[in-house]
């Protein structure tokens, strides 16, 4: 029953079961293959952003070492599991001293191991020393820089980049096909535009955008995942740098209030589109500077609106 509910949801439907259904990473992909096929894992650290196939690659090496028991051999947890790391601890030591069905060891992955404390994070050190004989740790973060040295130097470290554009788009595609949803070419685009390397994001979208019974084109998709459209941001900085700010705030106002998008997106939409507008080289990287102002100060809390409206007027005010 919960596997057929599973299967109702796309991004576990097609959750690639090997190493070599997995999109892009090629290199990665290719050491990885190569610890299995040696049978010789070491502790894994799995760096990088959300759905390009962190937990993906650890579960296939499960399904790679254990065939049909790598249910029993692999244990998924989630370090920020409010419980703390004590639960965490003892459902690690359950699993290392439950009896072993002919393997040397077993599989844990441990997502989210950056919101781990430093000291829940040494305390977890001890616990993969512990059980250095019978446990190979798979654990997986954001950025490397919040695990502390001493677990990343027992650890091969792997780096998860955002996936392509061709990536992601050769991936919906295929799963479109599969489910027999019709799409253009444009609703493509806009869904890998809009997932910005996150294939969870991607496929989430195009499984929401064919559940309103149409095709998947650009206008769906965008209204779905609350994205403007790139030329949207291009006209509101275009305005603002011909010195129109009224007319850049309005553009502003409409995106915010109108279709609801997120503030913290916006920018991210503006970071990203930065250098593909046709600004002057100097037009860039002062507009860049004032992106990189307002993303700091949104991220400790100051009203999204105030300084998105803020850095348009400093682009306009540049213009007199
Ligand atoms: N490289 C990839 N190739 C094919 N499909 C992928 C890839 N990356 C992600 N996916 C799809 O996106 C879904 C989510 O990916 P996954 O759970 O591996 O992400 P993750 O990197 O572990 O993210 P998080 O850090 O949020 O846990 C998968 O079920 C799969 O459908």
């Amino acid at each position: 029953m919960a596997d057929a509910g599973r299967q109702d949801i796309w991004v576990e439907k097609y959750r690639p079961e090997t190493l070599d259904d997995i999109v892009g990473h090629e290199d990665v992909v290719s050491r990885l293959r190569s610890y299995v096929a040696e049978d010789d894992l070491p502790n894994l650290l799995f760096a990088g952003p959300a759905g390009t196939g962190k937990t993906t690659a650890a579960t296939a090496i499960a399904r790679e070492l254990y065939g049909d028991d790598w249910r029993e051999n692999f244990l998924e947890l989630n370090a920020s599991d409010e419980r703390g790391i004590d639960v965490v601890r003892d459902r690690i030591k359950n699993f290392a001293r439950a009896s072993f069905g002919g393997y040397d060891y077993r599989v844990i992955f441990l997502d989210e191991a950056d919101a781990l404390t430093s000291d829940a994070q040494s305390a977890l050190r001890r616990t993969m020393e512990q059980f250095s004989n019978n446990v190979r740790f798979v654990l997986s973060c954001n950025y490397s820089s919040q695990i502390i040295d001493p677990i990343q130097s027992r650890c091969a470290v792997f780096r998860f980049a955002g996936l392509k554009d061709d990536a992601v788009a050769e991936r919906v595609r295929h799963v479109a096909e599969a489910e027999g949803v019709d799409y253009t070419e444009d609703g493509v685009d806009a869904l890998v535009y809009a997932a910005d390397g996150d294939m969870r994001r991607a496929i989430n979208a195009l499984q929401a955008a064919a559940a309103t019974g149409e095709a998947v084109t650009e206008e769906t998709v965008y209204a779905i995942t609350s994205t403007a459209r790139p030329e949207e941001i291009e006209e509101m900085v275009t305005e603002a740098i011909d010195g129109e700010f009224v007319a850049a705030r309005a553009t502003l106002d409409d995106l915010l209030t109108e279709r609801g998008l997120a503030g913290g997106d916006i920018i991210d939409q503006l970071h990203r589109s930065v250098w593909e507008f046709d600004l002057a080289e100097r037009q860039a990287v002062r507009l860049m500077d004032r992106i990189g102002e307002a993303d700091y100060r949104i991220a400790e809390g100051a009203n999204e609106q105030v300084q998105l409206e803020a850095l348009l007027a400093s682009v306009a005010l540049e213009s007199e």
